[in-house]
């Protein structure tokens, strides 16, 4: 990193440090009211920890393996530039490649009103597998926004190349909670899902979603928002997005994550996954030249506190 980004860092009271994921550093923001940590290594936000508060997002402890294509399950994963399984390469990892290469760090700074900025970036041209495994050219950022308040993320992505790109996409949250039993999901109610776990079927929303168990759903034309409330931790994360036609809701319950070598038996109580997606039919083309973005923005409250 050079010395300009270093220092901007410093400035803002953020360090780079080098991590045990995959020997990638990380980088990390100390401020009045809340703590948030970036994992280079795939572009994750890792962390986000309001003061005095439980972090808003949830971390394996297990690292996920040494392999090219292993992965950790933390933070907010970048699913790109396709969503689950590839649809004519089974070599290909499942969500793409994004979440599988080291991101750089290009700006460290403030928005006007103080909150805290970070930018990172990938591109086609950083790795020459990258190039095997999506030939069209393209540049990928993430803007982080930070304050108190919680945190947004802009994601966007150019296509650098001279044809239209088919994308399907998602910002794939692992939220924390305190107990997936006890978790619940409000404002999707009366919206149509494809149901993973029952052979795809189309089933319509009825009330909110809880306990937050055994979930493989793609909720289309989704409201730009939902809520998790969680009585355990007696807050509520209020997500908003933009840019994003479905929102996938996920968590693999007991029998799925034990036969699963990246994840720790338990850790499937303690996260729900909330997705702004694009996915299914609603994949998108980018036009040449283009720039599709995705947004993300999480707040925390206190449960008793009415909007
Ligand atoms: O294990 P991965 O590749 O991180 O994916 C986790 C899950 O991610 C969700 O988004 C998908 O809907 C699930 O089908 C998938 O199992």
């Amino acid at each position: 990193m050079n010395g300009r980004l270093m220092q901007e860092l410093e400035v803002l009271g953020g360090e780079i440090r080098p991590a045990s994921l995959k020997k990638c550093d990380e980088i990390l923001i100390e401020q009045p009211g809340y703590r948030a940590a970036i994992a280079l290594w795939g572009g994750h936000l890792e962390s986000f920890v309001p003061t005095g508060q439980e972090d808003l997002l949830f971390q394996s402890e297990n690292l996920g393996g040494e392999g090219r294509f292993s992965r950790r399950h933390f933070g907010v994963p970048v699913c790109w530039p396709w969503f689950g399984a590839h649809e004519t390469q089974s070599d290909l990892p499942n969500h793409g490649l994004a979440r599988y290469f080291r991101w750089e760090l290009i700006e460290a700074g403030r928005f006007k009103n103080g909150d805290v900025k970070i930018v990172i970036r990938l591109a086609s041209e950083d790795h020459p597998l990258i190039e095997e495994m999506w030939p069209q050219a393209f540049e990928l950022r993430q803007v982080f926004r930070f304050s108190s308040k919680g945190f947004r993320i802009n994601f966007s992505a150019a296509n650098l190349s001279d044809q239209p790109m088919v994308i399907s996409e998602a910002l794939h949250t692992y939220f924390h909670v305190s107990d997936n039993t006890t978790t619940e999901v409000h404002g999707l109610e009366g919206v149509m899902y494809v149901d993973k776990f029952d052979d795809n079927r189309q089933t319509e929303q009825m009330g909110a979603i809880s306990p937050c168990d055994t979930l493989d759903r793609v909720y289309e034309s989704a409201p730009d928002g939902c809520q998790i409330v969680d009585p355990g931790l007696q807050r509520k994360l209020v997500v908003s997005t933009e840019g994003s036609q479905n929102t996938v809701l996920w968590n693999p319950g007991k029998k799925l994550a034990k036969k699963r070598t990246d994840m720790e038996d338990e850790d499937y109580r303690h996260f729900v996954c909330v997705e702004a997606a694009n996915a299914l039919d609603d994949v998108y083309k980018i036009p040449a030249g283009g720039i599709h973005q995705l947004k993300l923005k999480v707040r925390h409250k206190p449960l008793d506190l009415e909007d």
